[in-house]
């Protein structure tokens, strides 16, 4: 089975939702032009990293993003990996929030970041998530998970291992000086649970960091299929081929041959 699947690899303007929402539905017009079956959009795409006017940002228990976001989904008969949204759930309590949509409009996972990052103050302001994200996209057992937790193997291994997923999908607001470790890990990540990688970055500044860029599809084998460049927007496609990984699986089933008895 063949996919085509697009990045958006975005610039974001701090703070200013509706700038963003415009740029959202730009790259939902482009992707379909293209009869991209997924799009993928990266982390935080509301607001940036303005954490601390998210009590006046922050998208009120997502129903904005999820409206948007549903709303593309149906018009352009897109799936949808939401990348990820500032969000409010109580007054005072904000989570780091992903959506994903089918290309039907349903809702069929919401995701808040587990590990939040403290080198950009995420944590002071930003609630935990506690659960796990996995669900079947355009057919294909899927995974997804938000910038940071790409660092934390053994987490991605929970979820790619409850039942084999076959793509994993990261959305991510990553600064250009570790980009080298992005790629890296992402390669690692996709070696070791023998699965495509899928993920999304954005480009520009806010007033703390430059961002990477470097969108990157890469295969089973931690190949890169495609990759974006460190500094301009793009909407990155890459057709990938599920069977492949089926295949890599039966040749060397680390799957199989884990035990997890001995792990704790
Ligand atoms: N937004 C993030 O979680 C950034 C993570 C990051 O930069 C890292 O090095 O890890």
């Amino acid at each position: 089975m063949t996919l085509k699947i697009a990045v958006a690899q975005i610039d974001i303007a701090l703070g200013q939702p509706a700038i963003n929402e415009k740029k959202i539905i730009t790259y939902a017009e482009k992707a379909s032009d293209l009869g991209v079956d997924i799009l993928v959009y990266p982390e935080m795409w509301n607001t940036g990293y303005d954490l601390k006017n998210l009590a006046t940002l922050a998208d009120i228990r997502g129903e904005k993003s999820v409206s948007l976001l549903r709303s593309l989904a149906e018009k352009y008969h897109l799936n949808i990996v939401g990348g990820s949204v500032a969000t409010s759930q109580n007054d005072d309590e904000f989570y780091n929030t992903m959506y994903v949509f089918n290309n039907q409009g349903k809702q069929i996972s919401m995701y808040n970041k587990l590990h939040l990052f403290g080198l950009m103050n995420e944590e002071k302001y930003i609630t935990a998530g506690k659960s796990m994200n996995c669900f079947t996209l355009s057919g294909i057992p899927s995974a997804a998970v938000i910038c940071y937790d790409i660092r934390f193997p053994e987490w991605i291994r929970t979820m790619m291992s409850k039942e084999p997923q076959q793509i994993l999908y990261v959305v991510a607001e990553w600064p250009v000086q570790r980009i080298q470790q992005w790629q890296l890990l992402l390669q690692a990540r996709a070696i070791e649970n023998q699965t495509f990688v899928v993920a999304a970055n954005r480009v520009g500044r806010d007033d703390n960091n430059v961002f990477g860029g470097h969108s990157l599809v890469i295969d089973p084998l931690g190949n890169i299929i495609q990759q974006a460049s460190d500094e301009n927007e793009a909407l990155l496609v890459a057709e990938i081929n599920i069977a492949d990984e089926d295949y890599i699986r039966g040749e060397i089933p680390v799957f199989r041959d884990r035990r997890p008895e001995l792990y704790q």
